[in-house]
């Protein structure tokens, strides 16, 4: 896989964006505000925008009790299970195989009124990273999804307007091995889960559309897919 034409750019992507997703919400810079929270589950926002449309780059921090952080990049990368958990997926195609950790994909999701369709074509890479804090500790796991053009999908040539979006899904798995020395169970991990996104809605859409689409559905993905993970995972052995 380190030979595909796509290898250089991943990589700089994914060091790029899991340095980004390492930061805490104080260290990246001002001008983050909270816009959701549920429980454990903190949104935050930054109000930016581009020849008048809406980019606002997206960070979500939360932590669930009994899955890891393989568990969760698993459900998030690989396509087969998407339709479960993706709200507003529409249709998914795999358009190559880069490798067995880099898929490249081309979604299209469900309208928006009274925005146009959206499709998206990116490539998805899941990645493994050591713990630099605690050497001993549990890995890092990431999935990076990354806009990228390709030969036979080019943009806008049909009914959907093509958006650009870089997502970074990071978790961290913590481990609290019970006290009486028993076997360890799901009670005794849970993840540290980071997603950022930034979307670029590809053509003009009301900025007040937008801002009311990701309040609404950002805060239900991340909600469901997380309870999607801890029903699928509840009664099989724990993946670290
Ligand atoms: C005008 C923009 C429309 C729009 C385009 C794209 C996406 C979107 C695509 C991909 C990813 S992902 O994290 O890579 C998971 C793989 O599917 C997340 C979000 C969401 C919306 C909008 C539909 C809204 C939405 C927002 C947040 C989550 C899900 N859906």
């Amino acid at each position: 896989a380190c030979q595909h034409r796509l290898w250089p750019e991943i990589d700089k992507v994914v060091q790029q964006q899991v340095a980004m997703a390492r930061m805490g919400i104080g260290e990246c810079g001002s001008g983050w505000q909270l816009f959701a929270e549920d429980g454990e589950m903190k949104m935050y926002r930054r109000e930016e925008e581009l020849d008048g449309m809406v980019v606002d780059p997206l960070k979500a921090v939360h932590v669930v009790k009994g899955i890891t952080g393989h568990e969760v990049c698993h459900y998030f990368f690989t396509p087969q299970y998407r339709y479960d958990w993706e709200t507003t997926l529409e249709q998914m195609n795999v358009l190559e195989t880069i490798s067995d950790d880099t898929l490249m994909f081309m979604q299209t999701h469900k309208r928006i009124w009274p925005a146009s369709q959206r499709d998206v074509v990116f490539w998805s890479h899941i990645r493994k990273l050591p713990n630099e804090k605690d050497r001993d500790g549990p890995d890092i796991w990431t999935v990076v999804n990354n806009s990228t053009e390709h030969p036979d999908y080019p943009a806008n040539n049909g009914k959907c307007v093509r958006i650009f979006l870089k997502v970074c899904l990071m978790c961290q798995t913590r481990v609290d091995p019970p006290k009486d020395g028993t076997p360890l169970s799901r009670e005794n991990v849970s993840c540290k889960i980071t997603y950022c996104s930034v979307v670029n809605p590809g053509g003009w859409a009301p900025a007040s559309v937008l801002r009311a689409v990701y309040k609404r559905e950002y805060p239900k993905f991340l909600k469901r897919f997380t309870a999607y993970i801890i029903n699928q995972t509840k009664n099989k052995p724990i993946m670290f």
